[in-house]
């Protein structure tokens, strides 16, 4: 990176700015009541006293406001308002266009901030200020529509012949600096800063977590040994762009994220008294265990076939065999079954028309419709052959578009009163009731959050600063996770008993019909 001091050719004409241009809202005026007041006094024999390394702002990254600050014109805290920039120059480099040199040299600080209440000592770095990032400030509204024309483009052009000198410091995947917010007189700002010690003549980069988001891809010339390859090459358009990928590959989607050993879990928010009604359990420890060897499982119309679930953990690209064991019960029996936590995403089961049955990771609402349509199919082949039944169909699997957004419009709804109907037991019936109940709830409660935090969400949207207030981010994510598992549970429940319920017979159940479609046929 060190490069010999020569005169540079001229670069091309450019305007200098040191402020920040608002495009899209008026410039904010802090308020009295919100400015934050240090506690430091100048002391002539300790030039740090005045607004240094310990001063309550400075460790907030927030910057004292002049006529407040008790230190006066010796605050040290008011780097971004007076422009307080380090020594720099132009280059030009090889491949990348111009670069940034420093032109002294720039020092990483570290100092020791003690937490006298809980007698902690921590240290922190802290970088030297090299210089403000400024230029338009947009919405985000306007920063998509810039990025689609961009992309429509194919290219990046900076048309602004205002220039901030940070538009010129390049990319690079190990930088000598890093960007911080700061709070400047109630706006945040953004300042460049060092990361390590940088001395003079050396060229400034950072990280510029650049979205790609189509057009042209540039190589990066950064050299660093953990670099990329690509400009924006970390960034999920990117990635999707140039993984390959496969229907099912749901490695984005966030339900496929780990976030927890859920052994831990409470295993259903089901209240006792609906799972553990005295019916009785009729399992007779039959134990004729039967492989999935793509055999179609035949049984007779008279005969409940329980499957034993067991835990299983796969990821969406293997193939986990299940075991099946048949109960011989009579259709007024009910035969409760435990399905123990899957350490896996929900597994769609598609029964196919060889009778062998695929197993791919899915959303919870595909694996359910998927499983239902595969229990009624099972169903179906139990009666015998020569009466015209319903054959198995083969199970076409609906495309899974990249980032899982489109799936969500594809999703059916679950006809969870029509699966009801078609079951023997009331306990059953009851079970899967109660937990749509708890579903509901859990998404009125989301829906309803959703609007409590809407003003919070587009208030940020329209500053892109205001974070979001932790205690609203709790509550939605408490929420979200509600919902999770009231989902689940209902999917769970309605697996379980769609297994191990006798149904109802023909008689009981007349067919029904919604939509023009029949629901859970047992044949003619
Ligand atoms: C913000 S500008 C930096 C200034 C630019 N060098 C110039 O002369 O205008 C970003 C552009 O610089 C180039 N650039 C910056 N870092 C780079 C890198 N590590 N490898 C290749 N090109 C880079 C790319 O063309 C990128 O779109």
């Amino acid at each position: 990176m060190e490069e010999e001091r020569m005169e540079p050719p001229p670069p091309p004409p450019y305007i200098h700015i040191e402020t920040n241009d608002f495009l899209h809202r008026r410039h904010k005026r802090q308020k009295e009541e919100d400015i934050a007041v240090c506690e430091c006094q100048y002391n002539l024999l300790d030039p740090d006293s005045a607004c240094g390394d310990r001063c309550l702002n400075v460790l907030t990254s927030t910057e004292c406001t002049p006529g407040y600050c008790l230190c006066g014109v010796y605050c040290k805290n008011q780097r971004f308002q007076k422009s307080q920039y380090a020594a720099t120059r132009l280059v030009k480099t090889e491949g990348r266009g111009w670069g940034l040199l420093a032109d002294e040299n720039i020092m990483v600080t570290e100092f020791t901030l003690i937490l006298w209440s809980a007698n902690v000592v921590k240290y922190i770095q802290a970088g030297q200020f090299v210089m403000e990032y400024c230029g338009e400030v947009i919405s985000w509204k306007e920063a998509k529509r810039r990025s689609q024309a961009y992309e429509n483009q194919g290219l990046l052009i900076l048309s602004s012949l205002n220039v901030s000198m940070v538009l010129v410091i390049e990319a690079c995947s190990q930088p000598n600096c890093e960007t911080r917010k700061w709070n400047v007189l109630g706006e945040v700002r953004v300042g460049i800063f060092a990361k390590q010690d940088i001395p003079i003549g050396t060229e400034l980069s950072y990280d510029y977590n650049f979205e790609w988001f189509g057009g042209a891809m540039v190589r990066c010339l950064c050299g660093a040994g953990s670099c990329s390859g690509f400009l924006g090459a970390k960034s999920r358009g990117f990635q999707e762009a140039t993984y390959l990928w496969e229907d099912d590959d749901d490695r984005f989607s966030v339900e496929n994220v780990p976030l927890y050993d859920s052994a831990d879990d409470e295993p259903t928010s089901i209240p006792k008294d609906i799972l553990i009604k005295d019916e009785p359990n009729t399992q007779d420890g039959n134990n004729n265990t039967i492989q999935n060897t793509g055999i179609p499982i035949i049984a007779s119309s008279s005969e409940f076939t329980p499957m034993n679930v067991e835990p299983s953990i796969a990821s969406s690209n293997e193939f986990t065999p299940m075991n099946v064991e048949p109960l011989n019960v009579s259709s007024n029996e009910l035969t409760p079954m435990t399905i123990e936590p899957l350490n896996a995403i929900p597994m769609g089961v598609d029964f196919t028309q060889n009778g062998s049955i695929e197993y791919g990771a899915q959303c919870a609402e595909d694996a359910l419709q998927n499983s239902t349509r595969g229990v009624a199919n099972l169903q179906n082949q139990s009666a015998p052959r020569d009466n015209n039944h319903t054959e198995l169909v083969a199970v076409k699997r609906r495309p899974t578009l990249r980032g899982g957004k489109a799936k969500r419009g594809m999703r059916k709804q679950l006809n969870v009163a029509g699966i009801c109907d078609r079951l023997a037991s009331e306990v059953a019936r009851e079970e899967i009731l109660y937990c749509e109940e708890m579903k509901n709830q859990a998404a009125a409660e989301i829906d309803s959050l959703y609007d409590e935090i809407r003003p919070a969400i587009e208030e940020h949207e329209r500053d892109s600063q205001d974070s979001v207030a932790t205690s609203l981010a709790e509550k939605w994510i408490e929420a979200s996770c509600c919902k999770y598992k009231a989902d689940f549970d209902l999917y769970a429940s309605i697996i379980k008993n769609l297994a191990s319920t006798p149904l109802r017979s023909k008689e009981d159940a007349a067919p029904k019909e919604q939509n023009g479609l029949m629901y859970l046929e047992n044949g003619p």
